[in-house]
């Protein structure tokens, strides 16, 4: 197995093991960086992150990669910046790791395998994607400021480095920060009396790409800061693009003079993506990935990995590496068996918790939802109910008819098959379920 490929494997891994608040804090970004002499070098953003992988995931890592590598192998971690990205080639980025044991966070640069040209687009991303390429191809022109939000994990980072990518090489100067580092670093900037370098490395440039927005909500220092940070760009016609994890009217923290700044230009939402998109996503990743896998694993993955593309990416990965270690080919029985611990447990689930959630997403109250009431407005939320109970209580369908107020299992039955079809068509009901889900799981599950 090639060192890379081994790395991505044990990302996958950890992603699958570890909350997901940790994994994005300290795994997330970590990169190989070199594979010399049996010994992985990993690439992190900070000192923090170093000390926090060396300390808890040295053994781990060091276990699986010589599982994986089938030799002794051993890992170091290490501070790392990139090196001017824009005279890398591509797809083979040039790292430096930082002199010594740098503290500093630094501001993140522009990933190189993150382009338009990576990004299948589907209904869920279309306008998302159509104004990022716009806003490409015509910085400060098209749409300014660009803002897109959307869920976890589903393609906001990897469009604002598209732009970053297209736009470098187009010789433009172009920062991409995430809100949380331009935050720790206005703190480094004040703390060591540095703010005219701190203002002149975000003021002095053409594109500013910068992520989860929402991140400085609740700062006002940091509002402040970047609320001239904007006006100086946007003043001078320079493109800034901004994502976020909602949209800015939802921003209940957000002072209201950053709320209406984001909203003059224009405003795009990515949404969970349907059935094909997914396993047109998936089929991209094995292609790049050198793995033939047969559409009907590709299929069985997405049907069960609904909305978020970072967890459906992991679950290839692990699929995969399933396979691989295990030497068995791909089925989807193998696939129920690599991805059993991803799914919660049915049965945890209680048949009253399902009702709440769908009262409480749909805001319509238990008692309505219960009734005989016909409405449309309480009759399609009474049907996702009855899905959510066969999905995800795993209660029989004539128990679903009385837990709703008495109803013949055939009306069950119909509302379950008609819920699943619409679900993959209708973009609304989508998201709805998605949020039961997650009002259920908790956040990691719904992505
Ligand atoms: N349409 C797509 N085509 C191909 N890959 C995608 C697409 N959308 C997302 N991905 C991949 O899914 C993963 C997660 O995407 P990304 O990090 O951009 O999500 P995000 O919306 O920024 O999430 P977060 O809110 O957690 O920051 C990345 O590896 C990305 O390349």
């Amino acid at each position: 197995m090639e060192a890379e490929q081994a790395w991505q494997v044990v990302l996958g891994q950890l992603q699958m093991e570890m909350s997901k608040a940790a994994f994005d804090t300290w795994v997330k970004n970590a990169e190989l960086v070199g594979w010399n002499d049996n010994c992985f070098t990993i690439g992190v953003r900070n000192a923090y992150a170093r000390d926090w992988l060396e300390n808890r995931l040295t053994s781990t890592v060091t276990r699986l990669l010589s599982g994986l590598m089938e030799s002794p192998q051993r890992v170091e971690f290490i501070v790392w910046h990139k090196e001017a990205p824009l005279e890398a080639s591509p797809n083979a980025p040039a790292f430096a790791p930082a002199n010594g044991r740098n503290d500093a966070p630094q501001p993140r640069t522009v990933i190189p395998r993150y382009r338009f040209e990576n990004f299948v687009v589907g209904a869920s991303n279309r306008l998302a994607h159509a104004a990022c390429l716009a806003v490409a191809e015509n910085p400060a022109r098209a749409y300014n400021p660009l803002f897109i939000y959307g869920g976890v994990g589903l393609g906001k980072t990897h469009l604002l480095h598209a732009i970053g990518n297209a736009t470098l090489e187009r010789g433009l100067h172009v920062l991409y920060v995430s809100a949380e580092d331009f935050t720790n670093d206005l703190i480094n900037a004040i703390r060591t009396h540095t703010t005219t370098a701190f203002r002149e490395r975000y003021r002095n440039i053409d594109v500013l790409l910068i992520d989860d927005i929402q991140f400085i909500a609740n700062k006002e220092s940091t509002q402040e800061e970047f609320f001239h940070t904007f006006n100086t760009l946007y003043g001078q016609e320079k493109q800034l693009v901004i994502s976020s994890d909602r949209p800015p009217k939802a921003m209940m923290t957000l002072e209201e003079r950053l709320r209406s700044r984001f909203e003059w230009g224009l405003t795009v939402d990515i949404q969970p993506p349907d059935l094909e998109t997914r396993v047109a996503i998936l089929r991209s990743k094995a292609e790049r990935a050198g793995r033939e896998v047969p559409v009907e694993i590709l299929y069985t993955i997405a049907r069960q990995i609904q909305s978020n593309i970072r967890e459906l990416e992991g679950a290839l990965t692990r699929v995969l590496a399933y396979a691989d270690l295990s030497g068995r080919p791909l089925s989807p029985a193998l696939v129920e068996i690599a991805l059993a611990d991803l799914i919660p447990q049915r049965s945890q689930i209680d048949p009253g918790q399902v009702v709440n959630a769908v009262a409480q997403v749909f805001g319509i109250s238990r008692e309505r939802l219960l009734s005989r009431e016909r409405s449309r407005e309480v009759a399609l939320p009474r049907q996702v109910a009855m899905y959510l109970l066969r999905e995800e209580a795993n209660v029989s369908f004539p128990q679903i008819g009385e837990v709703l107020g008495g109803r013949d299992h055939t009306t069950v039955l119909y509302a379950c098959e008609k819920v699943a079809d619409m679900i993959e068509r209708d973009d609304y009901l989508r998201r709805r379920v998605s949020q039961v889900r997650e009002a259920l799981y908790g956040r990691s599950m719904a992505g």
